[in-house]
């Protein structure tokens, strides 16, 4: 497949599925892995981690991979299409920076990305739409036997995969769940949940991973500790943890209608006028206004939008595929312009319905 292939549209993991579908995106699974008897990227000279490319590249690239795996080395990607790539989720905004050396394995249908030469030399990791941790970990944890058969991974029998940051050693895997929390922010209690988070050794990150900000009430809820616990372990914790907050998140929608609804409905709807009529919109203020449109959809205050066309929007509105859509680059001033051309085009501003006497939801 060539990069056209990943850069056209959303991923099918975004488009959400399962009980819990109006609460949580997304699972991901990561898993970091290291050479052996190599030196790890951070410190690496560029003639090893050539090297290590190449290994992966014949460890990886056997025929039977070849038939579900595209490759691409980060500088043969325009700086566009690595930011598409990380607008979708399929590679990190660490790895698109660090283009020499660096490449990644996608699988044809997006739901696995092989980061190569990021923070360590591999990193797996496996996509799925909703809430389903151990089903998305199988799948990483069978390509990570497939690849470990043919190179030899950085081991230690006491502490188990060594990887460049400390926080990743022993079983290298990062869980995390992406969900959308927007009764939590409006109540303020995004702030206790967090500290709460941090005892209970996970961490809360927003929609872009490490530094980036939570965007439009969407928040990544990953585990901390890697060491010391095995993979079941981390699974099961981190899958209590989400289900007490996807019924914390219930329980502040439920008051917020009882409490407050004249306060919500006029959020949602400002938030559904704005992305009807606005001529400019900036990220923040459409994540935010999608934020509050997707509440309305949930609670059945909004019809006629399907919660798969905001789940998408909330990519498309990123400036890589606000560019991608105009076709050209933009300055700041008119991205914002063509993102308010294209949330209105691509949730069908005609068609868009409000009150209890909704139309039939339709595909936009
Ligand atoms: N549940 C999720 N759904 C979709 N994408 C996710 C999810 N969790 C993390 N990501 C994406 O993965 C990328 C890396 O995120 P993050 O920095 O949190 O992860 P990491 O690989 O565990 O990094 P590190 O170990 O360096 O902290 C980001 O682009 C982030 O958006």
């Amino acid at each position: 497949m060539n990069i056209e292939h990943f850069l056209k549209r959303a991923p099918q993991s975004m488009m959400g599925s399962g009980e819990d579908s109006d609460i949580v995106m997304t699972t991901r699974i990561r898993l970091a892995r290291n050479m052996a008897n190599t030196r790890f990227p951070l410190s690496s000279s560029q003639q090893e981690a050539n090297e290590v490319l190449e290994k992966l590249m014949k460890a990886f690239l056997t025929p039977q991979e070849q038939l579900n795996f595209s490759y691409f080395r980060m500088v043969d990607l325009s700086q566009l299409e690595r930011q598409l790539l990380v607008e979708k989720h399929l590679i990190s905004p660490y790895l698109a920076k660090h283009k020499e050396a660096a490449a990644v394995f996608l699988s044809t249908d997006e739901s696995i990305s092989v980061m190569v030469n990021e923070e360590d030399h591999v990193r797996i990791q496996v996509l799925s739409p909703g809430l389903q941790l151990m089903e998305t970990y199988e799948r990483a944890s069978a390509l990570d036997d497939r690849l470990g058969k043919q190179v030899s991974y950085a081991y230690d029998e006491q502490f188990g995969y060594l990887t460049s940051c400390p926080t990743n050693v022993g079983t290298g895997l990062r869980a995390s769940i992406m969900m959308h929390l927007p009764a939590l922010t409006m109540s303020k209690q995004m702030n206790v949940l967090v500290q709460m988070m941090t005892r209970l050794g996970m961490v809360v990150r927003g929609i872009y991973g490490e530094g980036s900000e939570n965007l439009g009430n969407i928040y990544q809820i990953s585990n901390q500790v890697t060491l010391g616990k095995s993979e079941r372990e981390i699974l099961e914790e981190l899958q209590k943890v989400v289900e007490q907050i996807i019924e914390k998140e219930r329980n502040a929608r439920k008051k917020l209608l009882e409490r407050a609804y004249v306060t919500l409905d006029d959020r949602v709807n400002r938030a559904l006028g704005t992305l009807r009529y606005a001529r400019v919109l900036t990220s923040e203020e459409a994540a935010s206004c999608l934020s509050n449109v997707r509440l309305g959809v949930d609670l059945k205050m909004i019809h006629g939008i399907l919660p798969s066309s905001l789940n998408e929007c909330v990519m498309l509105i990123q400036p890589g595929f606000v560019q991608q859509y105009a076709g050209t680059m933009l300055d700041a001033v008119d991205r914002d312009i063509y993102r308010a051309k294209y949330v209105q085009e691509k949730l069908g501003k005609d068609r868009l319905t409000t009150g209890e006497k909704g139309e039939e939801s339709y595909d936009v």
